[in-house]
């Protein structure tokens, strides 16, 4: 009787909490129960704004905050919540707080509650966020809690970061200054596997990065600044910009594209500088262009201070990157060691590259043309690999037209006696250009090559502007150059 009774109350308890469980009425007791508990204690704010007074320089902690926040289990609690997927990995789907919601958490047995203030204040938007922490847990806690955000918001930062790229999208007045730089997520599919190039500057680039990371106290010891500079030259489409994109993603770092042309002077560049974050990579492409051509009021001394990073804040691990056709006519202060830490020479197509190329966009590891191939650049004949990669891409369904395609290319544009130093020239000569616009096509029926073929090989030539005359000094000597400074700073490192 006793037995059959308790078992009776025990069901109905459990049937109870099933029902309280699977209904809002147990939601309802939480929240009825946290209000009044509110009452009986006093309570500390602290406001964590996403930028600073000035509006100049975000608030790094809002960001690690907004992140730590996000990863909160209890977020799903909150009333609104905005769901987000990144472009690059769009089955990851990431929770967000929305305007003026609470969210709960606990550390260290304290309760504390984040809440996600918006506000709009003489037209600027103003987002904080604001914690609060009970009196009697503030000195407790506090420290310790914020070392967690940041210990929390790295690890996330760096497991699942999408790589952002960052233009300079115009300067605006003093006032939107901080709207200067304009983000969106970076897909470029190049990482510094896919690009063809010697496989011991490959190797050497990633091992001085990688050097570079793990030496910040060391920087800091000799009072420099924790930056490393490469300088990436070498003729149109070899791969530098490529090659940035790869880099990036090795580092896991976000890209600031610095386009010098829409900088008006000294100081907005160091505006520029200023509001970029550590761990991200800041690019200058075409350096040799902008300083031939000084369209702006950014004067030499302006790119020498912006290349130093000494208006650089905040944490200032950087890697810089310049971009160059050609280093001849640019002044010795701007490669000076130490503004510039390496310099890596981008060369045209050599076999080796080819094979490299055919690998990766035909799948093919040998072929029965390839010792043709070969012979034609012993010869000293050359392209471009975009030159060779768009052949490839364009002949994909059929490997062999696409190798016949590559060797009718080589033989039309590789012409060795054309370069005085018996080095190939893979730059079209006037006449050749002239031949091309005015459709003789005698100059293609060198080769074993099929019509659509001939038509694809001026496409390719009209994509990637071979009938432009470019900057013609380029180093002749073929492989990539590590630049000795690199070499030095390894030695004295
Ligand atoms: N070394 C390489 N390995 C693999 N792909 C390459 C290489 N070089 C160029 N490409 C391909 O050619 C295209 C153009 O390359 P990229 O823009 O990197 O050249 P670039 O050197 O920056 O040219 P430019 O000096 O004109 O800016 C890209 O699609 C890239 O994938
Ligand atoms: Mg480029």
């Amino acid at each position: 009787m006793i037995l059959s009774s308790s078992l009776i109350i025990v069901l109905v308890i459990i049937i109870v909490c099933a029902i309280l469980r699977s209904t809002s009425f147990w939601f309802l007791l939480k929240t009825w129960w946290r209000t009044i508990e509110d009452r009986f204690h006093v309570y500390q704010f602290y406001k964590v704004p996403e930028y600073n007074e000035s509006y100049h320089q975000e608030n790094q902690l809002y960001q690690k905050v907004s992140t730590y926040v996000s990863s909160l289990s209890s977020i799903e609690d909150s009333d609104f919540a905005n769901l987000f997927s990144s472009c690059e990995k769009s089955n990851e789907i990431s929770v967000q707080l929305d305007s003026n919601q609470t969210v709960y958490d606990t550390f260290l047995g304290a309760r504390v509650s984040w809440k996600n203030e918006e506000k709009c204040e003489k037209n600027s938007f103003c987002r904080t966020f604001v914690l609060k922490i009970k009196k009697r847990d503030k000195r407790r806690i506090l420290r310790p809690y914020l070392q967690h955000i940041h210990s929390v918001s790295d690890e996330i930062d760096v497991r699942r970061k999408e790589i952002k790229l960052y233009t300079n999208s115009g300067t605006g007045t003093r006032t939107t200054d901080r709207q200067t730089w304009r983000s969106v997520g970076f897909t470029h599919p190049s990482t510094l596997d896919t690009i063809a190039m010697d496989s011991d500057v490959k190797n050497k680039v990633k091992s001085d990065l990688e050097s570079f990371l793990k030496s910040k106290q060391y920087y800091h010891r000799l009072g420099r600044v924790w930056k490393r500079s490469y300088l990436l030259y070498g003729p149109s489409g070899t791969g530098k910009s490529s090659f940035v994109a790869g880099l990036a993603k090795f580092l896991c770092y976000d890209i600031y594209d610095v386009d010098l042309s829409k900088v008006s002077d000294n100081s907005d560049l160091k505006l520029l500088l200023l509001q970029t974050s550590s761990r991200s990579v800041i690019v200058v492409e075409d350096l040799d262009k902008f300083l031939n051509e000084k369209s702006t009021g950014v004067s030499l001394s302006g790119v020498l201070n912006f290349m130093d990073g000494i208006f650089s804040c905040c944490g200032e691990e950087r890697v810089m990157v310049f971009t160059m056709n050609s280093k001849d006519h640019i002044d010795h202060s701007i490669l000076r060691p130490g503004r510039i830490d390496a310099q890596i020479y981008f060369p045209l197509c050599d076999f080796t590259a080819f094979k490299t190329l055919a690998n990766n966009y035909l799948g093919l590891k040998d072929h029965k043309l390839f010792p043709q191939v070969e012979e034609i650049f012993q010869h000293g004949a050359t392209l471009s690999p975009a030159e060779i990669g768009e052949i490839m891409i364009v002949n994909r369904s059929s490997p062999s037209r696409a190798l016949k395609t590559v060797i009718t290319a080589l033989q039309t544009n590789g012409d060795p006696t054309r370069n005085a130093a018996g080095k190939m020239s893979r730059r079209l000569s006037e006449s050749e250009s002239s031949k091309e616009r005015s459709g003789d096509e005698s100059v293609d029926n060198s080769g074993v090559i099929c019509r659509e073929s001939v038509h694809t090989v001026r496409e390719f030539r009209k994509l990637y502007g071979l009938l432009r005359m470019k900057s013609s000094g380029r180093k002749t000597s073929g492989g990539f150059d590590l630049n000795s400074s690199v070499e030095k700073t390894e030695k004295e490192g």
